[in-house]
């Protein structure tokens, strides 16, 4: 079954849960600072295994000591949905590991 669409209240809601994490209403998005390059390409190679096993998939932009991490959910045109709340707090547990601010 296709994933709904979160209402922007229901996503500001689960965004209240997730600090530093933002919504543009089309996306929701967060930047991470970190150590050095290869800190930032460890996590982001973290953040694609996680993507494999949820099967959701966000947009990473490795930055010299940043990434960037954007996601919706094509499958509903682009939507904001659970899927991409569930994906954001998986993030969210692994950052402190990798010393991600
Ligand atoms: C066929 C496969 O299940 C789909 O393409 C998955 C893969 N990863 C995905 N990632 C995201 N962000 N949205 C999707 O709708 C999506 N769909």
């Amino acid at each position: 079954m296709a994933p709904q669409p979160l209402s922007p209240e229901e996503t500001e809601q689960a965004l209240a849960g997730l600090p530093h994490w933002k919504t543009d209403g089309n996306s929701v998005f967060r930047t991470y600072s970190l150590t050095g390059h290869l800190p930032a390409a460890a996590m982001a190679m973290h953040i694609a295994a996680i993507q494999e096993e949820l099967n959701h998939h966000s947009e990473l932009t490795l930055g010299y000591n940043s990434l960037a991490v954007s996601v919706n959910t094509h499958s509903v045109g682009g939507r904001i949905t659970e899927l991409d709340i569930a994906l954001a707090r998986r993030i969210e547990e692994i950052a402190p590991n990798h010393g991600a601010s």
